[in-house]
């Protein structure tokens, strides 16, 4: 396993490399301007140039920012903080009492938390210059959204950004992603670095505990996105209502110019209504829903989709997505949508559209086409329902083309879902290969034996006709199902995703789906994708 970096070498990468001083004086004042309660104690001359969230990645120069959270308050750490050469803290009522014996000058405020991405925003100078900034929010699709906006504008000729579950991306530097969406302190200085290195425009994915917990503040998004809900993280936000209301947060003109929504069902439709930007509406399903744009004409073509983008006044894109899934239709027209509303010029934006093949994009580990005969498929699905939406959208009509699907469940995680995804693998899949995911540190042989045994009895109680295989390790799981397909056959390799380890029993084992699946379908004789001048190889964005 490659060594990570340690915190403060992966802060120091999200930061400007040309630090300008802002006195606690000018963050107080700028406090009071905009109403709320503040106090220097020390001296407020004193400036610093950086802000930290963590005393574990606090730079020299910073102001450590001691905030409460669900373990601890944040100002039990100042000590270690002002050893890594904090200048300054910003933090409560209850912070100053832990961190007053420091003798560090303190900026007071009730909510730390709250106002931190507007001081880190003064600081790094991005409340003034900041890349064009393309937000996504929504349950699902946000990471393969972003990279296909990011592609369109890299069509454009744009120099771009991304920050998201994968990678944090500047200009052609890559940096180590350890949330969806790092902290506030953390994405202002990386917006500052990103227009350092003539970064103009930049996707981020906004996850809904972002904007719980104010990693987006003090960012103005140019248009954002929502792709859909459906039940998850409700350990965090209690109920659907609860979900909702968080992400519809971002849709207020006070953090985005523009908005487009996909309306395809309700919880789209609300949001379009309860938005206060500028709202763009996008149908993407079968269904007809009365919206401002809507995805018509959709035509197989290889794996992916043709499709036309019908709006106002007759106006109408034509696309493409070798991407397979029919959810991708949604996402590359979400894309489009978003890059128009950013101002775009329509014809100059077909032309890209027409000429670079943007939305056939390779996003890592999502719906990522590694060969098309036999067709074999690397998705993120980890879970019934889009274990269910992946396997349906890659069987072909072709005659005797069989779906085979790879498999595990993730160990130590909700157990209920084992024997519904068994099941939903035997619903959809002619052969069903159960094998292992990230076991963590529970026995992997009783999960097998849960997934087979629901696979099992789906078959027994609907008379189904796949066949069910347990193999294990993963590599001989992946090896086994292509040794036993042939060129028509669909493989889907479900779970991981990017991933690049696998954990078992607290060590992680090197394990990449795609590169096994490379090797494997090599070993048999088949082409992977990359080494063909196959029509859907996805455009280089690695
Ligand atoms: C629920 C959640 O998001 N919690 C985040 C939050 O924790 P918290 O405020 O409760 O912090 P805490 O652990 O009590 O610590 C209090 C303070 O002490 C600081 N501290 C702590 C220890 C230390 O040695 N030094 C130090 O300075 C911490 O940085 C923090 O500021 O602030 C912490 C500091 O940044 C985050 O690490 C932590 O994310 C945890 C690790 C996490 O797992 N978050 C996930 C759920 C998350 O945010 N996921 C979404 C994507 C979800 C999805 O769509 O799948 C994401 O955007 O990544
Ligand atoms: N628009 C969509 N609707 C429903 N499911 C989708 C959509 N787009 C992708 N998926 C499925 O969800 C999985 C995750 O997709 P993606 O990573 O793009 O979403 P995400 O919102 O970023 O989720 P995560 O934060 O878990 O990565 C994919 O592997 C695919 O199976």
């Amino acid at each position: 396993m490659p060594e990570a970096l340690s915190p403060r070498a992966a802060e120091a990468l999200l930061r400007p490399t040309r630090a300008t001083n802002t006195p606690l004086n000018a963050m107080l004042e700028y406090l009071h301007e905009t109403g709320r309660g503040a106090t220097v104690v020390g001296d407020g001359r004193l400036g610093v140039t950086g802000v930290c969230l963590d005393s574990r990645a606090v730079l020299p120069g910073d102001l450590y920012v001691g905030a409460p959270g669900a373990r601890f308050h944040g100002a039990q750490f100042a000590q270690d903080a002002a050893r890594a050469g904090a200048t300054a803290i910003l933090t409560d009522e209850e912070g100053a009492a832990a961190a007053s014996a420091l003798g560090l000058p303190m900026l007071l405020v009730d909510a730390p938390r709250e106002v931190i991405g507007e001081i880190s925003a003064l600081v790094y100078g991005t409340d003034e210059k900041c890349p064009e900034l393309f937000g996504l929010t929504g349950t699902n699709g946000k990471t393969t959204t972003s990279y296909m906006i990011r592609s369109v504008l890299r069509a454009l000729g744009k120099e771009t950004g991304l920050v998201g579950t994968i990678e944090i991306s500047a200009g052609q530097t890559p940096i180590p992603s350890i949330l969806t969406t790092p902290e506030a302190p953390q994405l202002h200085g990386l917006m500052s670095r990103m227009r350092e290195l003539g970064v103009n425009a930049a996707t981020m994915e906004v996850s809904s505990h972002s904007l719980a917990y104010h990693r987006v503040d003090g960012l103005r998004f140019a248009v954002s996105g929502f792709t859909n809900l459906t039940q998850d993280h409700l350990d965090l936000h209690g109920s659907m209502e609860e979900y909702f209301g968080i992400k519809a947060m971002l849709f207020d003109l006070e953090r985005s110019d523009r908005a487009v929504v996909i309306v395809d069902d309700h919880w789209g439709s609300k949001m379009a209504a309860h938005a206060t930007a500028e709202v763009l509406t996008l149908s993407t399903g079968t269904e007809v829903v009365e919206a401002d744009w809507a995805v018509r004409d959709v035509r197989p073509a290889g794996l992916g989709h043709h499709f036309t983008l019908s709006g106002p006044n007759g106006l109408r894109l034509t696309a493409k997505t070798g991407l397979p899934g029919d959810f991708n239709i949604s996402n590359a027209a979400l894309a489009i949508l978003m890059v128009l509303a950013s101002g775009v010029d329509p014809l100059t934006l077909q032309q890209a559209l027409d000429q670079a093949d943007p939305l056939t994009v390779e996003v890592p580990g999502r719906m990522q086409v590694i060969a098309s005969e036999p067709a074999a498929i690397v998705d993120f699905a980890h879970n019934p329902d889009a274990l269910a939406r992946a396997l349906s959208s890659v069987r072909r009509d072709e005659e005797g083309s069989r779906v085979f699907v790879v498999f595990g469940a993730t160990g130590e995680r909700d157990a209920t879902k084992r024997p519904i995804m068994g099941a939903v693998a035997a619903q959809h899949a002619d052969v069903v290969i159960v094998t292992d995911d990230d076991p963590h540190s529970e026995d992997p042989a009783p999960i097998r034996a849960a997934l087979v045994a629901g696979a099992r009895a789906e078959i027994d109680a609907h008379g189904l006709t796949a066949v069910v295989h347990e193999i294990y390790p993963r590599a001989a799981a992946i090896a086994a199902a292509v040794a036993m397909a042939g060129e028509k056959d669909t493989i889907l390799v479900a779970g991981r995703g990017h991933e690049v380890f696998q954990e078992v029993m607290g060590v992680n084992l090197e394990l990449d789906d795609r590169e096994e699946l490379r090797h494997a379908l090599r070993a048999n004789g088949f082409t992977p994708l990359g080494s063909s001048s196959d029509s859907f190889e996805p455009t280089d964005e690695g």
